[in-house]
């Protein structure tokens, strides 16, 4: 995808849509919309946008350094920043009309003492190197570096609707190359740079775009037609329609938030999905918990986290973000795991889950609850590496209620 230059024009939005995010903090996909909305753009040129502005984010800094700029200074300085990127790739830089320049030798320095530095080479702020390397030791650079990478496109077949070989050969049909996932059986990647959303497919509910390691994530609830089943993180559904399918459209299938507007959102993918068995319900109170007790065959507790493992998606939460945040999320996971237990009935199993890869919001957590909970035990956890998977990061771990 990175193999040729921008034109001045995609130039100039790259540098818009950086400026948006990291001088007036608002989210990628908001910046997107905000500056593609009225053009005609064609759907490879806005892939190429989205391309180079996520890989930008994602090694900001080390863009920044070889541009000699700020990261604070995109708005003023982004025209040197997008021609920094183009030394770096090696490809001719646009002719716009405003532009500041860069010296070749001076940048010539600057990227040999980059390589030098492999926590700048992949981008990372020195705040989540030194997080990283607390938590994860010896694993982390590997995992710095996968984070780094572009996220690749997966999709989850839809089972209500479709089987994976129907849905690749009508894929096809509508332009769109895609493969079979080892070791996911519900994921097809995508590798052709269609524009998904546009297809037939796509409105017929025959997918959603979701991350493999997502999909083992949901895989992971196991859930049968008939259970009763609660997602209480369920956001906009990712993972709610993921347990629909699994349960085939039959039995109870609970998906709770404290936000509404998420609700809203997976009320009209379920019914683009036909999974008619999901019903939502906004948690109002701890009320809204107590009232589900010892009520569920499955429970699952996608809980807030770091997201540290999706920062190849999210690259821009890296600018945002800062380490005082985690012992905040850290003690809400506590909380949710705590209280939202008390809904799995006896024999049920429940499941937690983040998409971070750090033990503080995983494994430690787990261990705690299990120790303060001995009416629970465990039964197994994985922690989807980045670096191994070329998913995003994920954990996830399964606990059995042997008592009331
Ligand atoms: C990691 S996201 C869930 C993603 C979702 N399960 C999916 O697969 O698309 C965590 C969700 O927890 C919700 N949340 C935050 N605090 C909560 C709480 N106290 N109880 C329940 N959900 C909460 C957030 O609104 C967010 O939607």
């Amino acid at each position: 995808m990175i193999n040729a230059s921008l034109s001045p024009s995609s130039t100039e939005l790259v540098i818009n849509v950086l400026a948006m995010v990291l001088e007036q903090g608002k989210p990628l996909d908001r910046a997107y919309s905000h500056h593609f909305s009225g053009l005609k753009l064609a759907p490879s040129e806005q892939a190429r946008i989205t391309s180079v502005t996520g890989d930008i984010l994602r090694r900001l800094n080390l863009y920044c350094y070889l541009a000699d700029i700020s990261t604070e200074d995109i708005e003023r300085m982004g025209s040197r920043l997008l021609n920094a990127w183009h030394m770096f790739y090696e490809l001719p830089i646009p002719k716009l009309q405003y532009t500041l320049a860069i010296d070749e030798e001076d940048f010539a320095k600057r990227l040999a003492s980059a390589k030098e530095d492999p926590a700048l080479f992949d981008g990372c702020p020195e705040w989540l190197d030194k997080l990283g390397t607390a938590q994860l030791g010896e694993a982390w650079p590997k995992e710095r570096a996968a984070l780094a990478q572009a996220p690749k496109r997966y999709l989850r077949v839809n089972a209500l609707k479709t089987t994976a070989a129907d849905l690749l050969s009508q894929l096809a049909r509508e332009g769109v190359e895609a493969r079979e996932v080892p070791g996911v059986p519900s994921a097809l990647e995508v590798i052709s740079d269609a524009a998904l959303f546009r297809t037939e497919c796509f409105k017929q509910g025959l997918f959603e775009q979701q991350d493999a390691g997502s999909q083992h994530v949901a895989a992971a609830v196991a859930a049968e037609p008939g259970m009763r089943v609660i997602d209480a993180c369920a956001g906009a559904g990712g993972k709610t329609l993921a347990i629909a399918a699994q349960m085939q459209g039959k039995g109870r299938l609970l998906a709770m938030d404290v936000e509404q507007w998420k609700l809203d959102n997976l009320k009209q993918r379920a019914r683009r999905a036909a999974a008619h068995n999901v019903e939502t319900r906004i948690i109002a109170s701890s009320k809204t918990i107590k009232r589900l007790k010892l009520s569920a065959d499955r429970v699952l507790l996608d809980v807030p986290c770091s997201g540290l493992g999706v920062l190849k998606r999210n690259p821009d939460a890296k600018w945002r973000d800062t380490p005082e945040r985690l012992p905040v999320l850290v003690a809400l996971q506590k909380e949710i795991l705590q209280s939202y237990s008390r809904m799995v009935k006896v024999d049920g199993i429940l499941i937690y889950a983040t998409c971070s890869i750090m033990p503080e919001e995983n494994r430690q957590q787990v261990d705690a609850f299990l120790s303060a909970n001995p009416n629970f035990s465990f039964i197994d956890d994985e922690t989807v590496s980045v670096a191994e998977t070329g998913f995003d990061g994920f954990y996830l771990a399964r606990m059995k209620r042997n008592q009331a």
